[in-house]
């Protein structure tokens, strides 16, 4: 039998990080995977990033990634969203090129030292005493392995459905696998199901481009890593058009065919990426919702029409999307279709993303209950490091909520029971001001450290980006400025609001109107990377409000720091009510943060059981 220390299973985007995570850290690792061609395929929107999702990729990145700076090569266009928002919201866009992006990440694996990858099914987990040591294939072979990461995606038992035809499948074109999630229940885990759709894609030879606006992306955008250099981005356009009165009317007309409102589909799909059904039906006073053309590549003419999922029938989809200014002779080259899927519901894990029940057996991405290749990206890095650090004998990496959106992730699967699949977004965290796109170099350089997945180059590289915000931070706060001077340059720059006595550099920096830059009218500014100039700016304009949420934080981090034993017997607590000791006994919370955010938990169960510890 052949023996790795590491199995992952699957090869999308969350296989891909836990692979290279694993072998990277100098683990023997295999991916074992359906399809060697569709290797971080990206199933749906060209799309990386956006709101909650790029800090995601941020945070991928400077934990030893490949999310980030991947896309940072590989892309269309990188767009700035939300520039007139405050800097939390503040993030980058990409548009990625899917075959660019698939192909050369397969050729990043392939390179890749300690992995083998390898086309199969896995179709069972060999298991001894809650152990797993290996794998079973369609083929009939056994591979042994310490630990398994589960990367399935959408392809356990998956059905794809387009109207009111259904097969299986787990993406459209490639076999679903049919036979795992068996397994897994036999195993004694829980398994469930949900669906999720994609639009249709079109010619781009048959759009009318005239009617279209079009948009392009930024030429020095700020790239998902810090690490990047490049001269200029690529600014490949995207166009935008609306639905209109006809398009709601048309869509109404073929509701009757929606495999949503037939019944074809019952299970749940992301609330937060609506199809054109769903809209019409819970936004019906509504018409003119934004459609994106995106390309999917430079080396097709493949256009992906954002906004528009659906899984209606064929001739539906046609009459509809024809409605669509500048695409009334748009001919479609695949059309849209629904996957409905099964998962495992996360609180069978811990924040480590192991398994409570199967020592070794770790699941990463859309098998937790998630949707989006961000969050099975960060997923996959996190189980692949906790993976290879169980075998190397390692404490494991937990992330928590006030360290990273990966921490909010991970802790909303395990402790909320999301109806549909989970995204993340700017609103899940409490610590939005302090999770931002642009510092997770900051937030996260002593987790990078003990992972060891960064080169001892860029680690250094970021420490002295830390010593120099924070030199530089303190160094504005002590040079000071006349009152006249400081109001004649606030002056110049149009900001009405003016001193009335002598004041530091910094407190000019706090004035809206004022860049980090702008200070060179005033004072010598060191020759700082851009991303540190940011930094220097956000922390001293925001310092208020970021002070405010680091008291949240420190309060946050006492209870977390207060630890429950791993085999502790909850049913010991002597007055607990019978909801928190079932809440209790499902999640098995290793801290006392943890088992507050349990569902069911009141503040009188927290007080008994911390008694109990104590
Ligand atoms: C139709 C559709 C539309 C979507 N829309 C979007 C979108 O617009 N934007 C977005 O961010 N997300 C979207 N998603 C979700 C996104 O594709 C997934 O969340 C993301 O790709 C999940 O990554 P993953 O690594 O968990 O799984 P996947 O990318 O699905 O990869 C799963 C991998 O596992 C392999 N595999 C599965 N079972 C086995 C097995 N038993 N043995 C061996 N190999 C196996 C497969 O071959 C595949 O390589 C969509 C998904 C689908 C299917
Ligand atoms: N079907 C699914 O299963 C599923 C599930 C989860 C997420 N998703 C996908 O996740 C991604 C994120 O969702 P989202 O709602 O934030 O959408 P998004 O990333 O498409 O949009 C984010 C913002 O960017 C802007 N934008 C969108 N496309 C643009 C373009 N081409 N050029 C310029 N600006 C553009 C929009 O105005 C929007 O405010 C989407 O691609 C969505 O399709 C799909």
């Amino acid at each position: 039998m052949q023996e790795f220390d590491v199995i992952v299973v699957g090869g999308g985007h969350a296989g891909c990080e836990a692979a290279l995570a694993s072998a990277r850290l100098g683990l023997k690792t295999a991916m074992i995977t359906l399809y060697l061609d569709s290797i971080a395929m990206m199933s749906c929107n060209p799309s990386i990033g956006g709101p909650g999702k790029s800090n995601l990729v941020t945070e991928i990145d400077i934990l030893g990634g490949e999310m980030g700076r991947h896309t940072d090569q590989f892309n269309l266009q990188l767009k700035h969203l939300n520039e007139s928002k405050g800097p939390a919201a503040r993030v980058t866009r990409g548009q990625a090129d899917k075959f660019l992006y698939r192909t050369n990440m397969r050729l990043t694996l392939e390179h890749t030292e300690n992995l083998s990858i390898l086309q199969d099914c896995v179709e069972k987990l060999l298991v001894q005493e809650d152990e797993v040591y290996g794998v079973k294939t369609r083929l009939g072979i056994e591979y042994k392995a310490k630990s398994v990461i589960l990367c399935t995606g959408t392809f356990l038992k998956g059905k794809v459905v387009i109207g009111d035809i259904t097969y299986s499948a787990g993406r459209q074109g490639e076999s679903a696998a049919e036979k795992l999630s068996e397994n897994l229940r036999e195993l004694g885990l829980q398994v469930e199901r949900y669906q999720t759709a994609t639009p249709p894609r079109i010619d781009k030879k048959s759009i009318d481009f005239s009617k279209l606006k079009e948009l392009h992306g930024e030429k020095h955008p700020r790239y998902f890593s810090i690490f990047t250099e490049k001269k200029e981005n690529t600014i490949v356009p995207t166009w935008l058009t609306y639905t209109n009165e006809k398009t709601l009317e048309k869509t109404k007309e073929m509701l009757q065919y929606s495999p949503i409102v037939s019944g074809i589909i019952e299970t749940h799909g992301p609330r937060h990426c609506p199809s054109i059904d769903r809209k019409v039906l819970n936004f019906p006073e509504k018409t003119d919702h934004q459609i994106f053309l995106e390309m999917e590549s430079l080396d097709s003419d493949e256009i992906y029409v954002n906004g528009f999922t659906t899984a209606m029938p064929p001739f539906a989809q046609d009459e509809i999307l024809h409605t669509i200014s500048g695409l009334e002779q748009a001919k479609i080259m695949r059309y849209g279709y629904a996957v409905e899927y099964d998962y495992m519901p996360a609180f069978q894990l811990y924040p480590s993303l192991e398994n409570k029940k199967i020592s070794g057996l770790f699941c990463a991405g859309q098998i937790n209950g998630t949707s989006g290749y961000e969050e099975a990206a960060a997923q996959g890095l996190v189980a692949g490091i906790n993976a290879a650090r169980k075998i190397l004998g390692k404490n494991p990496i937990f992330i928590d909520r006030s360290e990273a959106y990966i921490g909010v992730m991970i802790d909303d699967l395990i402790h909320k029971k999301t109806p549909e699949p989970y995204r993340v977004l700017p609103s899940r965290s409490e610590y939005r001001l302090h999770l931002r796109f642009d510092n997770a170099f900051m937030r996260l350089y002593e987790k990078t450290k003990e992972i060891g997945l960064l080169t001892q180059e860029k680690l250094l590289l970021v420490e002295k980006a830390i010593q120099n915000v924070k030199q530089e931070v303190e160094r504005l706060k002590t040079i000071s400025i006349s009152m006249q001077e400081a109001n004649q340059f606030l002056e110049k720059k149009q900001c009405s609001d003016l001193f009335s006595k002598g004041v530091k550099i910094a407190d000019i920096l706090k004035k809206k109107e004022i860049t980090y830059l702008d200070l060179k009218e005033l004072i010598e500014i060191p020759d700082y990377p851009e991303f540190v100039h940011n930094q220097i700016e956000t922390i001293l304009k925001y310092e208020i409000f970021m002070e405010r949420e680091e008291k949240q934080i420190l309060k946050f981090k006492e209870l977390e720091n207060q630890l429950i034993p791993k085999d502790f017997d909850f049913s010991f607590v002597k007055g607990i009510s019978n909801i928190a000791l079932s809440g209790l006994l499902e999640v098995k919370p290793l801290s006392i943060g943890e088992a507050g955010r349990i569902s069911g938990v009141t503040g009188n169960d927290l007080a008994l059981l911390i008694a109990h510890l104590r």
